[in-house]
C-alpha cells in the first residue's frame, strides 16, 4: 500500500522583518506569498495543512485545513510543526515554510529517497550553500521526542534536527529553490528578477 503523506505549510511566525504584516498574506506577483508555496506542493501530496496564528479565515480560502499553534503560540517553527502532527494520522510529514515560491516540483520525492535510503527519522534539504530545516520530511512518531524537547524551553529547529537520525538531501542541482523572502525589499527584488 502506498505510504500516506501530508504536508504542512508554516506560516505562524510573526514576520518581524516583513513590518510584522502576515508573511503568507503578502502579495508576492499579485498573488498570496502561501499561494506559490501551495503552487509547488499541490501535486506532491494529497493533503495539505496550513498552520497559521493569525488571519485564519483568509488562509481558509486557500482551500486546506488550517491550524494553529494552540497554547504554544509564536513558540518557533518546532511548535508548528507539532501542531500538524496532532492533526495527521499519515506515517510522514512534509514540512515546508510559507515564504519560499520556488520550491522543487520533486521536493517530496527525493527527501523520501533520502530517508529511507539512511533510514532515517527525519530528512531535511540542503542547497550549495546551507541546510534548510524547515523543509524536512519527517517520521510522524517523533511527535512525542518534538513535545518532550519544547518541554524543557527549547525552540532551536536545527538543533533538535541534529540530535535525531539526520539524512540531509541536496538540491545543489537546483540554485535558488530554498530563497525565501523576509523583506518588502526582498519581494520587490524577487518580482524584479522573475517578471
Ligand atoms: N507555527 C509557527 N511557525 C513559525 C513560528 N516562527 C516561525 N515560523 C515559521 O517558520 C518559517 C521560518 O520562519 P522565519 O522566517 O525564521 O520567522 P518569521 O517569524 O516568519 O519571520 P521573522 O520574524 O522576520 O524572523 C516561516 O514559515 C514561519 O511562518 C512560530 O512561532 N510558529
Amino acid at each position: 500500500m502506498p505510504r500516506q503523506i501530508d504536508a504542512v505549510v508554516l506560516a505562524g511566525g510573526k514576520a518581524r522583518r516583513m513590518d510584522g504584516d502576515d508573511k503568507g498574506l503578502v502579495l508576492l506577483a499579485g498573488q498570496p506569498l502561501i499561494v506559490h508555496t501551495l503552487n509547488r506542493l499541490k501535486n506532491q501530496v494529497t493533503r495539505i495543512l496550513i498552520n497559521a496564528n493569525r488571519n485564519g479565515d483568509r488562509y481558509a480560502e486557500f482551500g486546506h485545513q488550517v491550524i494553529s499553534d494552540g497554547n504554544l503560540d509564536f513558540a518557533g517553527p518546532l511548535a508548528g510543526i507539532l501542531s500538524a502532527l496532532h492533526h495527521t494520522s499519515a506515517e510522514l510529514l512534509l514540512v515546508v515554510p510559507c515564504d519560499c515560491p520556488q520550491l522543487p516540483e520533486d521536493l517530496l520525492p527525493r527527501l523520501l529517497a533520502g530517508l529511507e535510503q539512511e533510514n532515517a527519522e527525519l530528512a531535511i534539504a540542503c542547497d550549495a550553500q546551507r541546510s534548510h530545516p524547515v523543509v524536512m520530511l519527517l517520521r510522524t512518531e517523533l511527535k512525542q521526542a518534538i513535545a518532550d524537547y519544547l518541554s524543557t524551553g527549547e525552540r532551536r529547529v536545527e538543533h533538535w534536527c541534529q540530535s535525531r537520525k539526520l539524512a540531509k538531501v541536496s538540491f545543489a542541482d537546483k540554485p535558488g529553490a530554498f530563497t525565501n523572502l523576509n523583506t518588502k525589499d526582498e519581494l520587490t527584488q524577487w518580482e524584479q528578477t522573475n517578471h
